[in-house]
């Protein structure tokens, strides 16, 4: 499968405030089967604005989130802005933000945004209305969250996504080398962090469907996952290109459930711009690579 131009019809989202009428999870399916499984990052790293000749300002941030938005949301599955280099430029860098998912969303693309919340029950009924609840000016598609705080503390996203037709992607075994120390650790029933937080999405995902619309963060760079991924629902993948991971890796881990893998790259695709042209070529590349993969 090749990634090929789409519109708002292909899987992807609107951004006219309202619900989409159908899961996150079979919208994702639609749109990985339409455009190819590709997650496109969008991560606005200073080093980044410099190589695309902008100055690591608000000006700089908005002509470079822009700009990767425009070029890449007519033809990715999904694009995955990095809230946290929005953040570092304070109310303006957020106002970028919300414009970046705008972008993205009218341009077919269905937004994961990177924000990795997590707290308990009540605040995490805020952040759920503040990024999935679409009266909200920052409302994504879906966003990733950290079960740190034990999994039932996301009931309130998991809920808040269910109601609105968005996705949650909870942390279980991620990409950083510091992940298995606590991720691989043991709980009182014997099973590791992440085959809990596994198991409690597989839960989370019954009677869904095709796709359901809880993934779990795998990275590509774990090694071996030595737990069952199969959680009936997607998988984002982050760790291919710039931190090592391979097509190689992602085929040995995910195995038997790699049609469900969402590959998620952002320096690498990032680093080809700020062509347009060249920004879609190398998603293209990245997409058709892990297309193959399903076959
Ligand atoms: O386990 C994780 C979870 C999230 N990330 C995020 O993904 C991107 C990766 O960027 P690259 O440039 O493709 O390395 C970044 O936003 C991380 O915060 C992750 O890397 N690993």
């Amino acid at each position: 499968m090749t990634v090929s131009a789409g519109s708002t019809n292909d899987g992807g989202s609107t951004s006219e405030g309202g619900s989409t009428g159908a899961p996150f999870g079979a919208r994702l399916r639609a749109a990985m089967d339409a455009r190819g499984p590709l997650c496109a990052g969008i991560d606005p790293h200073a080093g980044l604005l410099t190589a695309w000749g902008l100055p690591d300002t608000v000006q700089g941030l908005e002509r470079f989130a822009l700009g990767a938005a425009e070029a890449l949301g007519p033809v990715v599955a999904a694009v995955k802005p990095q809230s946290a280099f929005f953040e570092r430029f304070g109310a303006q860098g957020v106002a970028v933000l919300e414009r970046t998912i705008a972008v993205c969303r009218d341009a077919g693309a269905l937004v994961v945004l990177d924000v990795k919340r997590g707290d308990i029950g009540s605040t995490a009924q805020a952040y759920a209305d503040a990024y999935l609840d679409p009266a909200s000016p920052i409302a994504a598609d879906a966003i990733t969250a950290s079960p740190f705080l034990g999994f039932g503390s996301l009931t309130p996203m998991l809920e808040t996504a269910r109601k609105h037709d968005g996705g949650v992607f909870v942390l279980a075994l991620t990409s950083n080398p510091e992940g298995p120390q606590f991720q691989h650790a043991t709980t009182a029933d014997g099973r590791s962090v992440a085959a809990t937080v596994l198991d409690s999405l597989r839960e989370a995902n019954a009677g869904a469907g095709a796709l359901g619309s809880f993934g779990a963060v795998v990275g590509a760079t774990i090694g071996d996952a030595g737990v069952d991924l199969d959680i009936d629902g997607p998988l984002l993948v982050p760790g291919i290109g710039a931190q090592g991971g391979t097509v190689d890796d992602v085929r040995r881990i995910f195995d038997g459930v790699l049609d469900r893998v969402l590959p998620s790259s952002s320096r690498e695709i990032l680093g080809a711009g700020p062509e347009a042209g060249r920004l879609r070529e190398a998603a293209e590349q990245v997409a058709a690579t892990y297309a193959a993969l399903v076959g």
